[in-house]
C-alpha cells in the first residue's frame, strides 16, 4: 500500500477505485427507490438544480440511477474477471498436466485464440449463451480467457525448468500435483496483479456490451445500459448521457492505473533497502561510527522474507582496502543472502534493512537510484559459482564486457571493445582478440569465470565479492581462478569478501574470516588463527570436521550433531546452543558479538581460550 501512495498513478488510482468500490456498496440502499421512482410529469428534462443529469423518458433521476448501477456493473464486471480467470489459468497451467503433444496443441489454441479479437469474441459467446447480462458476462470471461492462459504459460514455462520443479519431477510427483504445489504458488503474485487490470478490462468491455444492446436488458439497468438510454439524446442534452460515460471512464482507468502501479512497484522492489528502524540500537553499539577509509561498511544488516524468515539477522562488516575477507558458515548460513544484500540483489519479497550500509564512503541507501547503479557499476564486482548466470549466452562476451564502459563511462564501441579485449587477455585467456568475438558457450567453465572477474575489471573495482567461485571448477582450475583473484585484489587494491564452503581455500587465500551461523557472524578472527586458535565452539566444530593429511581414514569423519535451525526457526539466545557441547543456561540470552583490541570478535558466553592467551602468575 505504501509503495501504491508513492506514486501519482497509484494515488489516482486507489482514489478512483475506492470511489467506484464506495459507490457499488451503497449505491443501491441510497440511491435505489429514487432511482426506480417514476414521474411522469418530469419526463425527458434535462439537468437541473433538482436532477442534475436530468431525467429519463419516465422521469426517473439519471443521477440517481448511475450511483444505484454502481453495484450492478460492478458485480458483473467481477464475474466476468472471475470466469475468465479460472478458465484462463486451467488452459495455462494444462500443458504442465498433458502429455506433451496435447500440451503443445493447448498452447497453439490459446496462441490462436490471444490472435482473434477479443470483442468479436465476446460477441459470438454472448450471442450463442443468449442475450442479456449473463451471456454478456459469460461472453467477456470467454474473452479474457486466452491472454490469461497466455500470461498462465509463459510464467508457468519460466517455473517449469526451476530445480525444484525437475526434483519433482524425477520423483515422479503426479503431473496436476506439480502444477498445483510447484508451479501454481510460484506465479500466484503476477496473475493476481494481472486481475486488477483485468477487472478494469471486463467493467469497460460490459459496459460496452450493454451499450451495444448485448447485455443488461430492461428493465436491469447497468452504466452501459444507462449510456445506451442517454446515448438517443446526446445532441439535445448531453449531460444524460455524460454520467454514465464518466463512471464507466473514472473506475475502468482507476483499475487499470492500480494494477499499473502494483506491477511497477513490485518490478522496482528488488533495488528496494531500507536504511532501517534499527538506527537507535546501532546508535547504541560500539563502532557506530562510519569506519574511516573502509571500502564496504555495513552495520546490522537485515534482510527478512514474508512468514518471519530472516536468513540474515542484524550482521555487520568491515572490508579495508586491500583487505580478503573469507566468509564461511554451513549450508543456509546466510553468506549468499548477505553478498545479494550488498549487491542490491535480493529479490522480491525480500526486505533489506541496515542502519549502515556504505561503499566506498557512500552510503547506498541515500543515493538516487542513477548514481547508486553507477557507483555499484564501477566499484563493485560480483563473482558467482555459475559463470553462466552473469553471462548472456545470446551476447558475444566481448560485447558483454563493452557494455560496461558504453553504460557507466560513456566510452565509445570501439573504445569499449578495446578494453574489453585488454581486459579478457588481462585475466589470462589466450587469444582475447578471438575470444572476445566467441558466445560464452564456446568458453570453457574456467574461462567463463575468467571472463566474469574481467567483466568487474572493466571499472576500477574497489569490492570484488566472490560467491563460491571455484565450487563448479575442476581443482586444477581452481587454483588458476583463486590465483587470479588474488593477483587482481593485490594489483587493484580492491578489498574482496570471499565466499566459500572449503576453509582449506579460505585458509589459503583470506587474510581474516567471518564465520556465519543461523544468520549472524559468531566470530572473527585471522586466517593464521583459525586451524588452531579459534574461539567459538562452532568455527572450532568446523575446522574438526576438515580432514586433513593427518586424518584417520579408518575413522568416520567428525561432523557436527544436529542441524543448524532453518531462518524461520532461529529463536532467542545464541543459535548454536543446541548443538554445543559447552552451552549453559547463560545462552538462552544472545551472547554479543565482543571485540578483542586484537581485532578479533566473537559472540559467544563460554568462548575456548587458548592455552597460551591464558597468563600464568
Ligand atoms: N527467496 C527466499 N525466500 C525465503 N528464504 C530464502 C530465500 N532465498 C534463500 N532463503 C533462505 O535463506 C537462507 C540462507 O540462504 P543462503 O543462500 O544465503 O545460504 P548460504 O549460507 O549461502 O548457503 P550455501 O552455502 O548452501 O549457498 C537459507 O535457509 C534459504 O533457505
Amino acid at each position: 500500500m505504501r509503495q501504491l501512495l508513492r506514486t501519482a498513478t497509484g494515488v489516482i488510482g486507489l482514489v478512483l477505485v475506492t470511489l467506484t468500490l464506495v459507490i457499488a456498496i451503497i449505491g443501491p440502499v441510497i440511491w435505489g427507490d429514487e432511482a426506480e421512482a417514476v414521474n411522469a410529469g418530469a419526463a425527458l428534462q434535462g439537468a437541473s438544480a433538482e436532477h442534475w443529469l436530468g431525467t429519463d423518458h419516465l422521469g426517473r433521476d439519471i443521477m440517481a440511477r448511475v450511483l444505484a448501477a454502481g453495484q450492478f456493473t460492478v458485480t458483473l464486471a467481477f464475474l466476468a474477471t472471475a470466469i475468465g480467470t479460472v478458465a484462463g489459468m486451467v488452459l495455462g497451467l494444462l500443458p504442465v498436466v498433458l502429455p506433451r503433444r496435447l500440451g503443445r496443441f493447448v498452447t497453439s489454441a490459446v496462441n490462436a485464440l490471444v490472435a482473434f479479437p477479443s470483442l468479436l469474441l465476446a460477441m459470438f459467446t454472448a450471442v450463442v449463451a443468449g442475450l442479456g447480462a449473463r451471456g454478456a458476462v459469460l461472453g467477456i470471461g470467454v474473452a479474457f480467457a486466452p491472454s490469461i492462459a497466455r500470461l498462465t504459460q509463459t510464467l508457468a514455462a519460466s517455473v517449469a525448468n526451476a530445480d525444484y520443479v525437475a526434483a519433482a519431477r524425477l520423483l515422479r510427483v503426479p503431473r496436476w500435483r506439480i502444477a498445483t504445489r510447484h508451479v501454481m504458488p510460484n506465479i500466484a503474485e503476477p496473475v493476481i496483479l494481472n486481475l486488477t487490470t483485468v477487472l478494469g478490462g471486463s467493467l469497460v468491455a460490459m459496459s460496452g456490451m450493454s451499450f451495444l444492446g448485448l447485455g443488461v436488458q430492461p428493465p436491469s439497468y447497468d452504466w452501459g445500459r444507462l449510456l445506451f438510454d442517454g446515448f438517443a439524446r446526446i445532441y439535445v442534452d448531453p449531460v444524460v448521457a455524460i454520467g454514465p460515460a464518466v463512471a464507466i471512464v473514472a473506475a475502468g482507468v482507476g483499475f487499470n492505473l492500480i494494477g499499473e502501479a502494483l506491477a511497477r512497484s513490485v518490478a522496482r522492489t528488488p533495488a528496494r533497502a531500507k536504511q532501517g528502524g534499527r538506527t537507535a540500537k546501532a546508535g547504541k553499539a560500539a563502532g557506530s561510527q562510519p569506519v574511516e577509509g573502509a571500502v564496504l561498511d555495513v552495520k546490522d544488516l537485515t534482510v527478512t522474507f514474508p512468514g518471519a524468515v530472516t536468513p540474515v539477522r542484524g550482521l555487520s562488516l568491515t572490508l579495508m582496502p586491500g583487505e580478503i575477507v573469507g566468509l564461511v558458515g554451513e549450508s543456509g548460513s546466510g553468506k549468499s543472502m548477505t553478498a545479494n544484500a550488498v549487491g542490491g540483489l535480493v529479490a522480491y519479497p525480500g526486505v533489506v534493512t541496515s542502519a549502515r550500509m556504505r561503499l566506498c564512503g557512500e552510503e547506498l541507501t541515500e543515493l538516487g537510484q542513477a548514481k547508486r547503479r553507477k557507483l555499484m557499476g564501477t566499484s563493485m564486482a560480483m563473482v558467482f559459482q555459475d559463470p553462466m548466470a552473469s553471462l548472456n549466452p545470446a551476447l558475444k562476451v566481448g560485447g558483454q564486457l563493452s557494455e560496461v564502459s558504453i553504460v557507466h563511462q560513456g566510452a565509445g564501441p570501439k573504445a569499449a571493445w578495446d578494453r574489453a579485449v585488454d581486459r579478457l587477455g588481462h585475466v589470462h585467456i589466450p587469444d582475447p582478440e578471438k575470444r572476445a568475438r566467441q558466445h560464452p558457450h564456446e568458453f570453457s567453465g574456467g574461462m567463463r569465470q575468467r571472463a566474469v572477474i574481467a567483466m568487474g575489471l572493466m571499472g576500477t573495482p574497489r569490492l570484488l565479492i566472490a560467491d563460491e567461485p571455484t565450487t563448479a571448477l575442476d581443482v586444477t582450475v581452481q587454483r588458476q581462478i583463486l590465483k587470479l583473484l588474488r593477483e587482481v585484489a593485490d594489483e587493484t587494491g580492491a578489498a574482496a569478501l570471499f565466499i566459500s564452503h572449503d576453509i582449506a581455500v579460505v585458509s589459503e587465500l583470506c587474510h581474516r574470516v567471518m564465520v556465519m551461523y543461523a544468520g549472524n557472524v559468531v566470530e572473527e578472527l585471522p586466517v593464521a588463527a583459525l586451524a588452531t586458535d579459534a574461539r567459538h565452539p562452532y568455527t572450532r566444530a568446523l575446522v574438526a570436521s576438515l580432514p586433513d593429511m593427518e586424518t584417520d581414514r579408518d575413522k568416520p569423519l567428525a561432523s557436527i550433531p544436529g542441524h543448524q535451525p532453518s531462518p524461520a526457526d532461529v529463536g532467542a539466545g545464541c543459535a548454536f546452543a543446541a548443538r554445543c557441547a559447552l552451552a549453559t543456561d547463560k545462552c538462552a540470552e544472545s551472547p554479543p558479538l565482543d571485540r578483542t583490541a586484537d581485532g578479533r570478535a566473537v559472540a559467544c558466553w563460554h568462548p575456548v581460550i587458548s592455552k597460551a592467551e591464558v597468563a600464568v602468575p
